[in-house]
């Protein structure tokens, strides 16, 4: 059965900080950046996992592309990686990682995410990370935990899963989550959400201002803050997916993905009164 993803199912599941908090405990997420000429997807997805409460957000990066991003960030952090196996050492001890928004479809990708696997930390692949296995999704699922997530859209979920979608959308992200055995959050007007173990969930507060380039990095980072904050993985793709839209109405004409990680203190405030109440 598909259940509307109606907040009411993960409100209460949202992280909040305790008093005795610190940043680290709050949770460590790493954001992997493109090269020198394609950081901006990956910033927009760091900022977006701050604004969601991860405590300490890092991204890492190609050497080049270091001295393009040190000037562009402030509270994110940034540590640049020379290799996958120095990549993999700088992401232990993150909770969670995106990887994926601007990445580049070569091998240095593949094996990226490849190092990546092996951290423990809850993956978060989208775009380029996933449109690099097209013809190899062996490769990826056989990187994957069941705690991990995929952001397709359609174009990418049909590089990785190709033709099935023409069994309708729902059938398909239901069966694309039992093969990879990961949370697949297809993307799209009604984002559909499933999980390896046969949850799924339709998104139905959509917002066609979120039609612009960017707003998936946006969404990426969104769910890396909660799954870093220890949010069950599937609740935390719902959560997000949901407050997405929900920051995307609130802005309204002229939103760009830049200003939607802007919109979130306001979102998640509201979310926090209800939860309460
Ligand atoms: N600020 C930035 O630096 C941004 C970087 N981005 C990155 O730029 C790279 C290329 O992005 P592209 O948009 O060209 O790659 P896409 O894979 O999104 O698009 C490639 C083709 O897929 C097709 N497609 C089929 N179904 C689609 C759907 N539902 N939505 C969108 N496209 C669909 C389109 O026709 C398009 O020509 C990616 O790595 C992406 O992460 C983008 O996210 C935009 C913002
Ligand atoms: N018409 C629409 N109605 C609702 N949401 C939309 C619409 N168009 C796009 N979106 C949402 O915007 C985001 C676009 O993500 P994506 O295609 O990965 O873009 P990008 O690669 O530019 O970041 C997704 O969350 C998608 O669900």
């Amino acid at each position: 059965m598909i259940e509307t993803n109606d907040p009411a199912i993960w409100r209460n599941f949202l992280p909040w900080p305790s008093a005795e908090t610190h940043k680290h405990a709050r949770g460590r997420l790493a954001v992997v950046s493109g090269k020198a000429h394609q950081t901006g997807a990956a910033r927009l997805a760091a900022h977006a996992g701050l604004r969601m409460g991860a405590g300490v957000v890092r991204i890492l990066c190609p050497p080049d592309a270091a001295s393009v991003i040190a000037p562009a960030v402030r509270a994110v952090m940034l540590t640049p990686f020379s290799s996958p196996e120095n990549l993999g050492r700088e992401a232990a001890g993150s909770d969670a990682v995106v990887i994926g928004p601007a990445a580049g479809l070569d091998d240095a990708t593949i094996a990226n995410i490849q190092a990546l696997g092996s951290t423990g930390a809850v993956l978060v692949i989208d775009a380029d990370g996933l449109s690099v296995f097209k013809g190899r999704t062996a490769e990826l699922f056989a990187v994957l935990d069941r705690d991990d997530i995929l952001t397709p859209h359609e174009g990418e979920f049909e590089r990785l899963f190709p033709g099935l979608l023409t069994q309708g959308r729902e059938v398909a992200v239901q069966e694309a989550a039992r093969l990879a055995q990961a949370t697949i959050v297809l993307k799209g007007a009604q984002t559909l959400i499933a999980s390896p173990d046969g949850r799924v969930r339709r998104n139905e507060n959509g917002s066609p201002w979120l039609a612009t380039a960017g707003t998936g990095d946006v969404l990426a980072g969104m769910i890396g803050g909660l799954a870093a904050q220890r949010m069950e993985s599937f609740d935390a793709a719902c959560a997000a997916v949901w407050l997405h839209s929900d920051a995307a109405h609130t802005f309204g004409p002229g939103l760009t993905s830049d200003d939607l990680p802007d919109c979130l203190p306001r979102v998640l405030s509201e979310m926090r009164s209800s939860a309460l109440d």
